[in-house]
């Protein structure tokens, strides 16, 4: 069984404001506040300081949580924000939870998850509200840096990863591979007579048809496979730890998923295709050098006839 207490946090107000207030009247309560409130002013002149010295979410809340874990022996901190597509979690949940929705300015915030062995003291959850105020702007902030990093990393149409993206990706793996003697090996997509789709149906019936090609190739991937748009209709797959032998492989699972892709507008069902370059990831290649020649060897596919892979 978990006791829980629902909270809402109205920044707004620059108050912190219980739903369901108690009523605190035992004089030992207030001794008990009295003697806390010293030591909350410090937790909240330490935390003033540390929280600014990041705007990564997970640090933020790492050391809001490690500070305040101390001071009143929490066993875990949950934080989730659906729209930013966060959840990050520390230490081991318990039987005792209060739970906070943090709002600022109209902006939600996010919601936020305590546990602990024991049951929160009103003066607890008095002196936890006043040390969240501390975690607002910087909270606010690493949710702006993050917002801000993914739009600058990601194509806005089809939400995966775009050119600069692709470019950190491929870095970090060749790296990678060249450090630990892994195999690695890249696609490049290149959509068919994408133009035509375009001309015949306009516009935002092109947009439609590239969101539904990424849809399947994501489908034929593992999890730890990164699809990116390098621009227009042309798509990069980076298959980590992964040989040539398997990389035709995938190439060629995500070419017939293509081809056998039910996409139809107004009805009409709309055939594409798509076209492959295969490359492995040579000694003494740089991630330059391994994009081009994916680059070159979809252009082979493309002059062979189209619907097919050249590795
Ligand atoms: N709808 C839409 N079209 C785009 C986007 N980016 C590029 N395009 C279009 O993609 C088309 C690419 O055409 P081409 O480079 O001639 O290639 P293709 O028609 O696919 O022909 P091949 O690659 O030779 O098979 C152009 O019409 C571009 O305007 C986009 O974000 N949305």
């Amino acid at each position: 069984m978990t006791l829980s207490t629902s909270n809402t946090i109205d920044f707004d107000s620059a108050r912190l404001k219980l739903i369901s207030e108690k009523k605190l009247s035992s004089v030992a309560i207030q001794r008990e506040k009295a003697v806390k409130h010293m030591t909350v002013l410090g937790l909240q002149q330490r935390l003033t300081q540390q929280l600014q010295t990041s705007l990564e979410l997970e640090r933020v809340l790492d050391l809001f949580f490690t500070a305040v874990q101390e001071f009143m022996g929490l066993n875990s901190l949950e934080f989730h924000h659906d729209a930013h597509a966060v959840k990050v979690s520390k230490g081991v949940p318990s039987m005792h939870r209060c739970n906070y929705r943090m709002t600022h300015a109209g902006d939600f915030l996010g919601e936020i998850q305590f546990t602990r062995d024991k049951r929160f003291s009103e003066v607890q959850l008095q002196s936890l509200e006043t040390l969240l105020g501390n975690l607002l702007y910087p909270l606010r902030n690493a949710l702006m840096y993050r917002a801000a990093l993914h739009s600058a990393l990601n194509d806005s149409l089809t939400g995966i990863g775009n050119r600069l993206g692709l470019d950190q990706a491929l870095t970090r793996e060749v790296k990678f591979s060249s450090r630990h003697h892994t195999p690695l090996s890249l696609l490049v997509l290149d959509i068919d007579h994408f133009k035509q789709i375009n001309d015949k149906y306009g516009h935002a019936y092109g947009d439609a048809a590239l969101k539904a090609v990424v849809n399947c190739a994501r489908s034929c991937l593992r999890d730890v496979d990164e699809l990116f748009r390098m621009g227009g209709e042309e798509f990069v797959v980076v298959l980590s730890n992964t040989d040539n032998h398997a990389a035709r492989f995938v190439a060629e699972r995500i070419r017939c998923s293509i081809a056998q892709m039910q996409f139809e507008i107004d009805g009409d069902p709309i055939p594409m295709t798509a076209s492959l370059g295969v490359a492995t990831l040579k000694a003494e290649e740089n991630n330059e050098g391994l994009l081009e020649r994916g680059d070159k060897l979809m252009y082979v596919a493309k002059r062979a006839g189209r619907n097919r892979i050249a590795c």
